[in-house]
């Protein structure tokens, strides 16, 4: 028999490790998922994924389980989970996506809980198999971190950091898919402003955004070489790049993600 894997909420990111699971080949009736929002359950259970009623049941008959609840309820549903979890026999590695909640503080907070939590940090890239995901290594056995590996390798890229970094990937690569939509809508809308039109702009911008990723990723240039290719001597780019100096565009970033990863820090407290 294939590992049992159960999610505890299938929403937007437990729904989509778990379609990642089964679009990999994982058997349907091993994936479970205990999830009280009727239309999210449904779009699961059709998939053929197994719904649970009982949180316990479920814990019980799993091998590994993902958190994926919002973390300012994970104290609340802790007790629910608990009190349904009282009697089981058996403890399924625990994988948590959950911001800010340490590994520490889930091990506080569920009975059904061993040594074996897995703390990790993905994104909604996720979704379309391009996700960015981090996993905590400290205190887990080489066992399940190569587990928690595997299971998230069919969605994305794995790194292994330790956990004092998970709030700092947090701040970057688990929130910048919000930031990164909001720099293409800015350059769609300079676009219109421009006289093209929407779709034109956005065909535009995300073919020269994949385009210069692809260059990045194969030149062996870094980035300011590469941006230094596109200026020619007063010329269009290099007037449209000191608008960005002026504006504080990199600082602005190194802002963002410093504030994104001190509210994942908070979150946890
Ligand atoms: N949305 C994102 O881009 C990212 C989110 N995360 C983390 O993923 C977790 C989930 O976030 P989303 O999927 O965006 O939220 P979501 O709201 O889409 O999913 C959470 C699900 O938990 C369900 N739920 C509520 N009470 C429950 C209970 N008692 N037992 C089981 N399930 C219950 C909800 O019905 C919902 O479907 C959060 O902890 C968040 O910090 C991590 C990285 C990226
Ligand atoms: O905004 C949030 O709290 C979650 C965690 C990382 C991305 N979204």
């Amino acid at each position: 028999m294939s590992q049992r894997i159960a999610f505890a909420g299938a929403g937007n990111m437990g729904g989509a490790i778990l379609r990642g699971l089964l679009q990999a080949g994982h058997n349907p009736q091993d994936v479970l998922f205990f999830e009280p929002f009727e239309s999210t359950a449904k779009s699961v259970a059709d998939l053929g994924a197994v719904r649970y009623s009982d949180f316990g049941k479920m814990a019980n008959e799993a091998d590994v389980l993902f958190l994926c609840v919002k973390p300012q309820i994970f104290k609340a549903v802790a007790s629910e989970w608990n009190a349904s979890a009282q009697s089981n026999t058996s403890k399924p590695e625990i994988i948590s996506i959950m911001a800010g909640v340490s590994r520490q503080k889930i091990l506080d907070a569920l009975n059904f809980a061993h040594g074996d939590v897995v703390r990790v940090m993905p994104n909604l890239p996720l979704t379309v198999g391009k996700g960015a995901i981090a996993i905590a290594s400290d205190g887990v056995s080489q066992e399940s971190l190569e587990v928690a590996k595997e299971l998230l390798s069919t969605v994305g890229i794995t790194v292994t950091v330790g956990e004092n970094l998970i709030d700092a990937v947090t701040g970057l690569s688990g929130s910048a898919p919000a930031y990164v939509f909001e720099f293409i809508e800015g350059l769609v809308r300079g676009g219109v402003k421009m006289g093209l039109s929407r779709p034109v702009a956005m065909q535009l911008t995300l073919a020269t955004i994949e385009g210069s990723v692809e260059l990045l990723k194969k030149s062996g240039k870094d980035t300011g070489e590469l941006s230094a290719m596109v200026s020619s001597p007063a010329g269009t780019t290099i007037a449209g790049v000191q608008v960005l100096e002026d504006a504080g565009l990199r600082g602005t970033l190194m802002h963002t993600v410093e504030a994104a990863t001190l509210r994942s820090q908070a979150l946890g407290k």
